[in-house]
């Protein structure tokens, strides 16, 4: 495959050592094509959420190498690493993650890097992203005023601050009812249409039922078939 956004090669990870070592990835392969909904699917406790983890460089392999647009991630030092996921993936968790304190449009300012920008501009862009994923109307709201849904779509307008080519989601449902559920579907769905790589971890049949692409890790590999 020539136009895959991430390629990752014998991967393995090990947690702890002696009585305790965990061998969370046996060595996985994989390539995702650029474009596209991938979701990681398998039972609990099989490595799903260490191999999204490595695939975003939020974490290094114990061996083997993840390619992210042509680049070796983990022969980066730290501070290249974190740069490089800055600027191309844009992460979603179950738990949302937003500052309860500030509005939603404040939480996705929270995120933008843009330095040299005015405030003007900063809010505007934040505006911009909220609109994206259907909520020009809530942006004065706190998280606590907005629904499940709306929340993760806050957490989504927010991962997509500095226009990263890549979403990588783990379980972005797994703390929703089916409505909420759809919804985010819905705005995932949309995102793909404008050309983004969005990849999640999810126990969900739904959203695995959408996938362009589906990648069945089972006792920490990739089972084919
Ligand atoms: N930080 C850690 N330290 C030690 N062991 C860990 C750590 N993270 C994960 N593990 C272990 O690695 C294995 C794979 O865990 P992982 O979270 O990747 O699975 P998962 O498929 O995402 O599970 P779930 O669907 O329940 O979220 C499990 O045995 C887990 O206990």
């Amino acid at each position: 495959m020539n136009d895959s956004i991430i390629k990752a090669q014998g991967l393995t990870k090990t947690y702890g050592q002696g009585a305790s070592l965990t061998q969370a990835l046996r060595g996985v392969d994989l390539e995702i094509a650029r474009g596209g909904l991938t979701c990681i699917v398998g039972p609990s406790g099989h490595g799903k959420s260490t191999l999204m983890h490595l695939l975003g460089g939020l974490d290094r392999p114990s061996s083997g190498r993840v390619e992210l647009d042509g680049q070796d991630m983990f022969e980066l030092r730290d501070g290249e690493l974190a740069a490089l996921r800055s600027r191309k993936i844009g992460f979603v968790f179950q738990f949302f993650n937003l500052l309860q304190s500030l509005t939603a449009r404040e939480n996705v300012e929270t995120a933008l890097m843009l330095a040299a920008a005015s405030e003007a501009r900063q809010k505007e862009r934040a505006e911009e992203l909220l609109a994206l994923v259907g909520l020009s109307d809530k942006i004065n709201a706190k998280p606590g005023q907005l629904s499940g849904g709306q929340q993760q779509r806050v957490a989504i307008a927010r991962a997509l601050a500095n226009d990263p080519p890549v979403l990588l989601m783990d379980e972005p449902t797994g703390n929703l009812d089916s409505a909420a559920e759809a919804e985010v579907l819905g705005v995932l769905e949309d995102l793909v249409q404008k050309g983004k790589t969005v990849i999640l971890v999810t126990h969900s049949a739904d959203i695995a039922a959408r996938a362009d692409t589906l990648v069945r890790v089972r006792d920490g590999v990739i089972c084919h078939g």
